[in-house]
């Protein structure tokens, strides 16, 4: 009896030192393997980086983002800011050439805020008396087939013209169905607008539109459009990722880093993309300069609109921009080919598909900026590619085209910043998501992997299934 008694306490003595000793193994385990391997299946983290020339571009990421950083951006915030600017004329309701409207707006941040009348500037209000003849054309030295370049700057005028713009399908000079809306007080950000809705408009664009050529495809026309609606696109994305409903129970706004990455900055061609439109839009303004300089920014109050004048000046005869980044885009090596023509003609009906495609978008904030973004896409179009085009003899630009022209430049130029200063951040933060997160499930997995270390698992696991198997002499130790 006592004899069995002492071999009772020394079986279990013999059970507690087994249990340390398993306990200590795993403090062991997991400090010589468990933890380094865990480290070494960390993917390693690099940060994107962009250098050398924007694609078909004369400029470099580096000066791009400088520029825009000290140059562009701080004059073009203040130039969207100014009455001329901040009044965009627009036909708002939906009427879906292809499909019928589907609303699927769900937020009040959907819908826009139409100005009163009181408040579009009345030189907007009588349009028509602005409008000058040919005979109003300023005079160019005297002489200006010989002084100035004749695709633009023989065109120069002191009112705003009423012509249609051949690249878009809205018709610009039909005023009875538009409306003024304050950009301002209109930002462009997350709505809700999404789903099936949303994606069915940029299916549309890509699969019918603005197919993206392979990498091989050597024709650089035929990928303009695609890059060009793929970094609106991008810029789209960036402003609903800054400005994102993070909680709707407290309306708290802020900026959604994980969308950004997950939609744009994971995408290192939607980046480039981004950067590719903004020089072709910088380059189409700039080419515009004499007709910019010299257009009516007239709307009734004096001092806001010697402002305009001067901040528009500033930007085209900006020193740095000039030495740095001359011809961001050069649009005379394009359409050289003998297929030029149709090329170009193709491509225009492209663009108006898509642009009559933003009557389908069924979130009428969302239509807003659709419409303005392609509309000043369709106005840099207009501008780069009207040489010697029979469509476009006798080039001149309406008051919206300026307007959606610059504001384009504008959402271009604040998306580039925010992807300037925010990307690394970005990325480090979503990357840190990510590591943490693969790092966590690869531990699970690892210590579900200990325990096919056989008997030392029926130790600590003594109930297991294949613990009792191994004691009736079946099975394997395998789990
Ligand atoms: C004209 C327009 C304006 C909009 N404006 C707003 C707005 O102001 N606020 C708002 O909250 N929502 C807006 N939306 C909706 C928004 O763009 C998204 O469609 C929506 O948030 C759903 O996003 P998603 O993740 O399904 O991807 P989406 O952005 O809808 O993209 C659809 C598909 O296009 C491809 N894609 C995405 N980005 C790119 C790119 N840069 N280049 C090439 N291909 C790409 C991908 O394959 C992706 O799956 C707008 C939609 C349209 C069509």
């Amino acid at each position: 009896m006592v004899k069995s008694d002492s071999r009772d306490r020394e079986r279990k003595r013999k059970q507690w030192v087994w249990i340390a000793a398993a306990l200590a193994a795993i403090v062991v385990a997991i400090a010589v393997v468990w933890v380094p391997l865990g480290c070494q299946t960390k993917p390693c983290y690099c940060a994107q980086k962009y250098s050398g020339l924007v694609e078909d571009c004369c400029c470099d990421y580096e000066t791009v983002d400088h520029l825009n950083l000290e140059v562009l951006h701080p004059l073009l915030q203040e130039l969207v800011k100014t009455p001329f600017f901040r009044y965009f004329k627009v036909k708002l309701w939906c009427d879906c050439p292809f499909w019928p409207d589907d609303g699927m707006c769900s937020l009040r941040d959907c819908s826009v805020c139409e100005c009163p009348q009181n408040e579009v500037p009345e030189p907007f209000k009588k349009q028509s008396s602005n409008t000058l003849s040919s005979d109003d054309l300023l005079c160019q030295d005297g002489n200006p087939q010989a002084v100035v370049d004749r695709t633009i700057d023989t065109k120069a005028f002191r009112g705003w013209a009423e012509v249609d713009n051949p690249w878009t399908y809205d018709n610009e000079t039909d005023d009875g169905d538009m409306t003024y809306v304050d950009l301002q007080v209109n930002p462009e950000r997350y709505t809700g607008y999404t789903g099936p809705s949303a994606r069915r408009i940029w299916e549309a664009i890509y699969q019918e539109n603005c197919p993206k050529y392979p990498d091989e495809e050597a024709c650089p026309e035929k990928k303009i459009l695609y890059k060009l609606i793929s970094g609106v696109h991008s810029s789209v994305s960036i402003h609903i990722a800054a400005d994102y409903l993070l909680d709707d129970a407290t309306n708290l706004w802020g900026p959604n880093l994980t969308l950004m990455y997950n939609r744009v900055l994971k995408y290192p061609e939607r980046v480039k993309n981004l950067y590719f439109t903004f020089l072709f839009v910088l380059r189409a303004v700039i080419k515009a300069k004499d007709y910019l300089e010299q257009a009516d920014y007239n709307t009734g109050k004096p001092e806001e609109d010697i402002k305009t004048n001067s901040l528009i000046k500033q930007l085209l005869n900006n020193p740095r921009l000039q030495a740095a980044c001359p011809l961001p885009f050069d649009e005379a090596k394009l359409w050289k080919s003998q297929s030029g023509p149709q090329l170009k003609d193709q491509i225009r009906k492209q663009f108006r598909n898509i642009s009559a495609l933003m009557d389908c978008v069924g979130c009428e904030k969302c239509r807003l900026w659709g419409k303005l973004q392609i509309l000043g896409l369709g106005t840099a179009l207009k501008i780069l590619f009207s040489d010697n085009d029979s469509h476009d003899i006798g080039l001149t630009l309406q008051r919206n085209e300026v307007i959606a022209l610059i504001n384009l430049l504008n959402r271009l130029s604040e998306s580039i910043k925010f992807i300037h200063e925010m990307g690394p951040a970005v990325e480090a933060v979503t990357h840190g998501q990510i590591s943490a997160g693969s790092a966590e499930a690869c531990r699970w997995k690892r210590f579900w992997s200990s325990l096919r270390l056989g008997r030392f698992t029926c130790l600590m696991v003594p109930w297991h299934r294949s613990c009792h198997q191994q004691k009736q002499g079946v099975g394997s130790w395998e789990l």
